[in-house]
C-alpha cells in the first residue's frame, strides 16, 4: 500500500511525529517502518522519505565506533550523534538508546541520563532495555514526561548472560517475556522493541498489547519493524539472518572510490569541469 497524508509512514511534513500519532497508527491497525540513524545527512534522507521514527541506537558502537558489541559507548559518545539527527530531520520521532550503564543502577541515573539525550541532543523519546528489571526506571522517566520506548528479547547489552547474540523466548521463557511486555505496557512505555523472537511469540504480544511492538527478527506480526541502516543497506559485512538487503552499498561504493582512485593516478580527474579559473 502507499502512503497518504493520513498515515505515520509518509504523513504531512514540517511537523514532528508524537506519540499520540503512534498510538493512534496501532488503533487503526497500520503498520509502520523505524531505521536507525547516526548522523544528519543520512537523516535528511530517512525523513523526507517518510520514515516516522529514527533511533539513534546504540548499535552505533558496532557499526559506527567499531566495537565488536553494543557495550562500550557512553552517553557523551551517542549525544553528538543524535543531536546530529535531530538537526538532519524535520518530521520524525527521534528516540535515543540509553547506553549500557546509564540506566541500570537507578531511577535517578535513569532520569539523569535520559534528560542529558532531551536537553543537549534535541531527542523526543528515550528506548532502554529490559522488562520487569528496570521498571523502576521506566516509571521515574515516564513521570517526568520522557516517552519510553521498550526493548525485550535478544537485549544486545545483555550478551555476555546470553553467550551470543541468540533468539530469545523460545518455550518457558515466552511467558516471562510476554509479563514483561504487559509489566512495560502498564508503567508506561509508549512502544515495545520485540528483537530475535519467535515469530508466534511476538504474534501473541502485539495482541496482547495497546501499544505498538516493533520487531526486529520477530516476524510479520509486529505493528513496525526496525533494520539498522547500515544492514538495509548492504554496508555490513555478515548480517544477520532477520537483515533483508534492500541495496548493495559496499559494492557501489567500492567501485565509485576505485573509478575516483584510478582517475587520479590516470590524471583523467579533475578536468577544467572540475577546476577554477
Ligand atoms: N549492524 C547491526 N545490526 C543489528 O541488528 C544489531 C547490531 N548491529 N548491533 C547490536 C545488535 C546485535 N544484533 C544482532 C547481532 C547478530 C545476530 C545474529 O547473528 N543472530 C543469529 C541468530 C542465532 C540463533 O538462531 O539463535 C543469526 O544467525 O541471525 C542477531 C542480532 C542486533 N543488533
Ligand atoms: C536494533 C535496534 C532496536 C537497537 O537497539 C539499536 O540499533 O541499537
Ligand atoms: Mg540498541
Amino acid at each position: 500500500m502507499s502512503s497518504s497524508p493520513t498515515m505515520l509512514y509518509g504523513g504531512k511534513a514540517g511537523k514532528r511525529v508524537t506519540v499520540r500519532d503512534i498510538s493512534a497508527a496501532k488503533e487503526r491497525g497500520e503498520r509502520w517502518p523505524m531505521v536507525t540513524a547516526y548522523d544528519a545527512m543520512t537523516a535528511r534522507v530517512f525523513d523526507e522519505a517518510g520514515i516516522p521514527v529514527m533511533l539513534v541506537g546504540d548499535s552505533a558502537a558496532m557499526v559506527v565506533y567499531g566495537y565488536d558489541s553494543t557495550l562500550p559507548v557512553s552517553v557523551d559518545d551517542l549525544i553528538p550523534l543524535t543531536a546530529a539527527v535531530v538537526r538532519g530531520s524535520s518530521r520524525a520521532m527521534v528516540v535515543a538508546d540509553l547506553p549500557f550503564g546509564s540506566y541500570q543502577s537507578s531511577p535517578q541515573q535513569a532520569l539523569e541520563s535520559a534528560a542529558r539525550f532531551m536537553k543537549e541532543a534535541g531527542a523526543h523519546a528515550v528506548k532502554l532495555e529490559g522488562g520487569r528489571r528496570v521498571l523502576p526506571q521506566v516509571e521515574a522517566l515516564v513521570s517526568a514526561g520522557i516517552p519510553v520506548m521498550g526493548h525485550l528479547g535478544l537485549t544486545p547489552q545483555s550478551v555476555n548472560v546470553f553467550g551470543g547474540y541468540r533468539v530469545q523466548g523460545r518455550g518457558q521463557s515466552g511467558d516471562e517475556l510476554m509479563a514483561d511486555a504487559k509489566a512495560l505496557e502498564h508503567a508506561g512505555a509508549f512502544a515495545v522493541v520485540l528483537e530475535c523472537v519467535p515469530t508466534e511469540l511476538a504474534e501473541r504480544v502485539t495482541s496482547a498489547l495497546s501499544v505498538p511492538t516493533i520487531g526486529i527478527g520477530a516476524g510479520p506480526a509486529c505493528d513496525a519493524q526496525v533494520l539498522v541502516w547500515q544492514d538495509l543497506m548492504g554496508l555490513t559485512p555478515q548480517p544477520a539472518k532477520f537483515v533483508k538487503k534492500y541495496f548493495d552499498l559496499a559494492t557501489e561504493m567500492d567501485h565509485a572510490v576505485r573509478a575516483f582512485a584510478d582517475e587520479v593516478v590516470s590524471g583523467a580527474f579533475p578536468t577544467p569541469e572540475h577546476s577554477y579559473r
